[in-house]
């Protein structure tokens, strides 16, 4: 474990490994604690914890150690995937999100060391793209509670209800209404799945400690008929509230959680747009907040965007000169127009006039723009049908470039085999959803990117906590693009590789944070966390905030437990 130790005599830090994790204070006892995933070790427990917690006799008498229980736990995957071969695709998909979600529910050190360690395979079942079925199934599938539900029928008592969270200490928060989730539209209160998987991914990927994680589902109703007639759905069976009555019960959100947690961030997520937009202009300078598929999304598009400039060959100067298609003027759409003109304005001799006659939004004619890139945020599969991929031969960049961003997969603008098909082999590709490269014969291979927010939020979270920034500024939202924009090699951008490996997302989150730490610290926006004071932050270089961001990333080992009445 690391742990960031403080040198007496200054006010440098340094970092050390230590063999032995810190204890842990719990304030249960015998059985309570065999069923709290955050402290179970189930046949973990040393001989002396079983005798000072109470657990003696409740556990057969072999004691288990960490490896060979996760060697257990992935050998049952490994038979999961044997016995439902050949079965369709959803059986598969739900069938490994089962497994997963009942080491999770027993067992979070576990689960989330076997997340980590698996983590390219496992996110697209924690995260994009099965949890959009998941959402889509949640009635059917829920089991036992995750996070919290604040629905039409609490007003009034937020306050009260936020003590009920059992956890003393929150830090990060994601939120939704459940009204737009992914490209499936109003799932009621079964969105809660979107705050879960976004949130196992700040775990994995930020190193929060999951302890401190909080999904939340703010029940307003729904407009989607299927969910109100289903006798077995679990939310509010009323249409969604509108106007002030529904401002009135996220203000009344916001104020608990401020109230309880000053410094906890909170992520929207998944908000249908009008009240994306709202609310992000309602408490930005009141809270610290962000909606990740305005912001977040805004930040890794144009981190991909600047790869494809780089891809031609052209110096980052020449972004200005892209024709750059958006399908889709929603949320993320105008989101991602929004950051890039800011950008280029922000490039010598520019204006926003310049910038923004470069980016064209969905009415116009693919074919008369032939644009550099090609970007969908629709929400609607398959719109870059063969007719608009055939168009982009016509581009006039040497790179033309794909970005079908919807999620989840049934939902991108295209596919990357029909992309790679039709387009012709030298595009750069990305997508929302993850596919696998593409084939081009004779060993060539078509790499597909994922063009997705879980490269930045983590590390807009991760810094803005760090920081204690009030508020998650403009300019730390840049500073996490820039810092992905140029992670990746020019080797690699040859390649047609715009985005890392998820493999390496915890080093690239860790990355991102500091350079939003640094941007906080720069902006003065930035008032320190825990015993870490502003000025300690002022005075650490680039290399000292990646060291310190990294001392603070929690990491899945079974900590000794202590009783504390
Ligand atoms: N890859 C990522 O990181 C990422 C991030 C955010 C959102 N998304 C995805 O992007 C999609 C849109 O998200 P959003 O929050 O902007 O939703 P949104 O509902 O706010 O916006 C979608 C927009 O697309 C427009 N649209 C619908 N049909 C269209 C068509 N045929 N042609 C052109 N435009 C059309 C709609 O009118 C709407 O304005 C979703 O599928 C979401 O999952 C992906
Ligand atoms: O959830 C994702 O995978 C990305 C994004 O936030 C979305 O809404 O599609
Ligand atoms: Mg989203």
């Amino acid at each position: 474990m690391w742990k960031l130790t403080r040198f007496a005599s200054s006010s440098r830090y340094r970092l050390f490994s230590t063999a032995i994790p810190a204890p842990c204070m719990v304030h249960k006892r015998g059985a309570d604690i065999l069923h709290d995933p955050w402290f179970n070790k189930d046949t973990g427990f040393p001989l002396t914890e079983r005798d000072r917690l109470g657990l003696r006799g409740l556990l057969p008498p072999r004691i288990i150690s960490f490896q060979d229980q996760y060697d257990r736990f992935m050998n049952s995957y490994r038979s999961l995937e044997k016995n439902t071969h050949g079965q369709s695709d959803k059986i598969i998909s739900l069938s490994k999100w089962r497994i997963l979600n009942r080491l999770h529910d027993r067992n979070e050190t576990l689960y989330y060391r076997a997340l980590i360690d698996n983590i390219k395979e496992f996110a697209p079942i924690i995260y994009t793209p099965t949890v959009g079925l998941v959402c889509q199934n949640y009635c059917g599938l829920f089991r036992r509670p995750r996070g919290m539900y604040f629905s039409a029928k609490d007003k009034g008592e937020m306050m009260s209800m936020i003590y009920n969270w059992p956890a003393p200490q929150v830090d990060m928060i994601v939120l939704t209404d459940g009204s737009r989730i992914l490209g499936l539209g109003d799932l009621g209160v079964q969105g809660i799945g979107i705050p879960i998987g976004k949130l196992d991914m700040y775990v994995a990927a930020a190193g929060i400690n999951p302890q401190k994680i909080l999904p939340v589902m703010l029940d307003v109703g729904t407009n989607n008929q299927k969910l109100l007639d289903d006798r077995l759905y679990l939310g509010v069976r009323q249409p969604r509230l509108e106007g002030e009555e529904y401002l009135s019960i996220v203000d009344e959100f916001m104020e608990a959680v401020h109230a309880r947690w000053p410094k906890a961030i909170v992520q929207f997520e998944d908000f249908q747009m009008k009240w994306a937009f709202e609310t992000l202009k309602r408490y930005r300078q009141r809270f610290c907040m962000f909606n990740d598929d305005i912001q977040g999304t805004a930040g890794v598009a144009l981190a991909g965007l600047l790869g494809t400039v780089r891809a031609q060959g052209r110096p980052l100067s020449d972004f200005v000169k892209q024709k750059i298609v958006i399908v889709g003027a929603g949320s993320a759409g105008l989101g991602v127009l929004n950051m890039a003109v800011q950008a280029v304005s922000r490039m010598p001799g520019c204006s926003e006039t310049d910038a923004k006659s470069q980016f064209y939004l969905i009415d116009k004619d693919v074919k008369k723009v032939k644009p550099h890139v090609l970007l969908g945020l629709s929400g609607v599969g398959g719109v870059f049908n063969e007719q608009v991929l055939k168009a982009m031969r016509e581009s006039v960049s040497t790179k033309p470039a794909i970005f079908a961003m919807s999620n989840p997969t049934m939902n991108a603008e295209c596919t990357a085999i029909d992309a790679f098909n039709h387009a012709g082999e030298n595009i750069v590709f990305a997508s929302g959803s993850p596919f696998e490269n593409v084939d081009l014969g004779n060993g060539r291979v078509g790499h597909v990117n994922q063009a997705n927010n879980m490269y930045l939020f983590p590390g807009i979270g991760l810094g803005s906590l760090l920081s204690g920034a009030r508020h998650v500024t403009d300019g730390m939202l840049q500073a996490a693009s820039e810092c992905l924009a140029s992670y990746m090699t020019d080797e690699d951008i040859k390649k047609g590789i715009l985005y890392p490996c998820i493999d390496s997302i915890r080093n690239v989150t860790a990355e991102v944070g500091a350079a939003v730490l640094r941007a906080a610290v720069a902006e003065g926006m930035a008032e320190g966390h825990g015993v870490v004071g502003s000025k300690e932050l002022e005075h650490m270089s680039k290399e000292d905030t990646v060291k310190y961001v990294r001392g603070n990333m929690w990491y899945p080992e079974y900590s000794p437990l202590i009783h504390e009445k």
